[in-house]
């Protein structure tokens, strides 16, 4: 390799001069430099040039070292009024519900989880499924996935209407006894029941598995455990496996460990992440995942969120801080900061506590 490809540490970012036209006018000396693009950072990795008198440099195409083959488009699944939801202690009414999944979507959201057909003995916050779902006024083109744990749970959501469902296996025994009352084996095979209706009926089937990285019972769960799962859920016809560190304890070493088993049985362009931030770790697990090729990222708006039975398990990474990462990565969403953040201010309002996105919290503060 020669000299031109190393690329330079961010100290020597302030020696550049940058313009707006996405070339920037440098001494180059034949070395390579970070340059901005539409408010982002990119790793020129060569001069156009090989001599010192170069100072135009055009811009290249992604990265070559630092931040390589980040996907241009990450699809979000906006799992908010679910995953979000399902944890509340004080009663959300019906009407905030279907009000707050019409602005995630006029934020530009295609894809926003909408409720689960679960027991209301087990989940109570959710047992407006039906009236959440028959409330939406769906945009075309927008998807509204909704969790059945079971056949009973799948005919009541097609009966409200749903054309999307997901099933939720856990990699953890005790998770899954927890969760759904069964082993993760009688999980599978319900599923397979559940899955095949779905297919009968036309539905896209989307695949969760909790614990995938770690368990609060189990501790550390071995990636070969979350690839096995992964394995049966795709072959019983789910379009989408995502992939839930519940607990949030998942690091960019453990996570990419987990991918990458996965990833010898599902294809990578159906994998997402579903990151919980306990430890403050979800931005760097999704950058490393990005890394890894992974282009769909569930997150909850305002941070919402946490598993009624996964103890200590704090909120889903926050969507305004994955919209303000990847924007500035130069990766595109569709998504609209700002009305993303009309709908955290509503939510966090009506929740009555301070918002739990840093970017939002950060913003707001320049702004008043
Ligand atoms: C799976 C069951 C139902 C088993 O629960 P069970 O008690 O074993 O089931 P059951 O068949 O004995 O039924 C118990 C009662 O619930 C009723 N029932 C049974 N099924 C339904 C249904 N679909 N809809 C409405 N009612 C239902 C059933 O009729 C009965 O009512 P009763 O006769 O006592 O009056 C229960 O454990 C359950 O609902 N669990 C869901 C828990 C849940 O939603 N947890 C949160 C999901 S989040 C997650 O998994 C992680 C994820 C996806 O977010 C990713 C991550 O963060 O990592």
């Amino acid at each position: 390799m020669s000299s031109l490809e190393e690329p330079l540490g961010l100290g020597d970012l302030p020696k550049l001069s940058i313009n707006r036209l996405g070339r920037y006018n440098n001494s180059c000396n034949g070395g390579t430099q970070m340059v901005f693009h539409d408010n982002s950072y990119l790793w020129h990795s060569q001069c156009r040039q090989a001599d010192s008198s170069c100072d135009t440099v055009e811009l290249r195409d992604l990265p070559r070292k630092v931040m390589w083959d980040l996907p241009r488009f990450v699809k979000i699944v906006e799992v908010g009024p679910r995953d979000g939801l399902q944890n509340e202690k004080g009663n959300v009414p019906t009407s905030v519900k279907i009000q707050l999944i019409h602005k995630l979507v006029a934020a530009g959201l295609s894809v926003v989880e909408a409720t689960s057909f679960v027991s209301p003995k087990w989940v109570p916050q959710l047992a407006d499924a039906k009236d959440v779902l028959k409330g939406i006024q769906q945009v075309p083109g927008v998807r509204y996935p909704v969790l059945t744990p079971n056949l009973r749970g799948f005919e009541a959501a097609v009966a409200a209407g749903a054309k999307e469902i997901a099933v939720f296996a856990s990699a953890s025994e005790s998770f899954s006894k927890s969760n759904i009352n069964c082993t993760i084996e009688e999980s599978l095979v319900r599923y397979r029941d559940v899955t095949a209706a779905a297919k009968k009926h036309g539905l896209l089937i989307r695949g969760y598995i909790s614990c995938v990285i770690g368990c609060p019972v189990e501790g550390t769960i071995d990636p070969s455990k979350v690839a096995y799962i992964a394995k049966e859920l795709y072959n019983m016809g789910c379009s989408e496996i995502s992939l839930g560190d519940t607990i949030g304890v998942g690091t960019p070493g453990s996570v990419v460990a987990m991918l990458e088993a996965v990833m010898s049985f599902v294809p990578v362009d159906k994998i997402a992440v579903h990151f919980h931030d306990t430890y403050g770790q979800a931005l760097a697990n999704i950058l490393a995942s990005l890394q890894m090729g992974i282009s769909i990222v569930d997150s909850s708006v305002s941070g919402l969120g946490g598993c009624p039975y996964a103890k200590g398990a704090t909120g889903n990474v926050a969507t305004e801080d994955v919209v303000y990462m990847l924007h500035g990565l130069g990766i595109e969403t569709n998504v609209d900061l700002n009305k993303l953040m009309e709908a955290g201010d509503y939510i966090s309002k009506h929740l009555g506590r301070p918002l739990g996105s840093k970017t939002a919290a950060a913003l707001r503060k320049l702004t008043t």
